[in-house]
């Protein structure tokens, strides 16, 4: 029998250590741990202005100070520039979705394309599998779908770069429940299609304890709690997440 000390440790994606960030003067993390599993699911938790976005843009090399270390796939990428990061396979999605409303839905997804090559074109069937709705729409600008169609084209566009860490600042902000059901489908298959891991900053509790493995709570650009997902209790929620 296999004792535990014998299990090889899984080597994470994304490692977070000791990470502080700013604006100017102000501190906004102040040294944050983190780590994402291979083929994992993470939810990035806390009230409002605690510095989830912070943290996401930190990994992407978007934020103008930080200190402490970011390692992805065991390299370091301190110091990498975002483009840079993103070309090693971290994808972003960020907040407000940022796909370009005068560009046809097609275009949107070309614009990736251009920047993937053929291995984002041959995985234009899985976004148009995941999300019907952006094949429907491909003639239409960008600018005149729904929220949670545009929010749709923004993953589907991500997930053409080949990421191997997709990071999504709050997906299911101002979308109908029939679509956030989508994106927690989709959620789900993409992890079961392996080598892919997810960080998702999240209000909507129940999307995020259905959808995600583990979970870190931040508060004032601190983690003060992080565990299995499953874990997410109402005790939890009402003690750290309730205005
Ligand atoms: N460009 C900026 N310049 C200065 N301060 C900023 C800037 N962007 C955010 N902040 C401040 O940094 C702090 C953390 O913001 P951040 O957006 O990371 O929090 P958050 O947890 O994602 O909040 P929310 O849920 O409201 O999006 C806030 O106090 C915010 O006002």
């Amino acid at each position: 029998m296999i004792s535990e000390s014998e299990t090889p440790a899984v080597t994470p994606l994304l490692t977070v250590e000791g990470l502080k960030a700013s604006y100017d003067e102000s501190i906004i993390l102040r040294g944050i741990d983190m780590v994402v599993k291979p083929n994992s699911v993470v939810a990035l938790l806390g009230r409002n202005g605690v510095g989830k976005t912070s943290l996401l843009r930190s990994i992407m090399g978007l934020m103008p100070k930080t200190e402490g270390d970011i390692t992805f796939e065991g390299q370091s990428i301190r110091s990498l520039r975002s483009d840079q990061r993103a070309r090693m396979g971290l994808g972003y999605v960020p907040q407000g979705r940022d796909i370009f409303p005068n560009l046809t839905v097609q275009e949107n997804l070309e614009v990736s394309i251009s920047i993937s090559g053929k291995a984002g074109r041959e995985r234009l069937d899985e976004v148009y599998e995941l999300f019907p709705v952006v094949k429907e729409m491909l003639g239409r600008k960008g600018g005149v779908l729904s929220g949670g169609q545009q929010q749709q084209l923004a993953i589907g566009r991500a997930i053409l770069t080949n990421p191997k860490l997709l990071i999504l600042d709050e997906p299911t902000e101002g979308i109908q429940p029939s679509i956030i059901d989508q994106i927690e489908d989709a959620i789900h298959l993409l992890k079961k299609r392996g080598n892919l891991s997810i960080i998702l900053v999240e209000q909507y509790l129940d999307f995020a304890k259905a959808a995600s493995d583990e979970f870190y709570i931040l508060d004032r650009g601190n983690v003060v709690l992080s565990g299995e997902s499953e874990e997410l209790t109402a005790d939890v929620i009402g003690k750290y997440l309730t205005v």
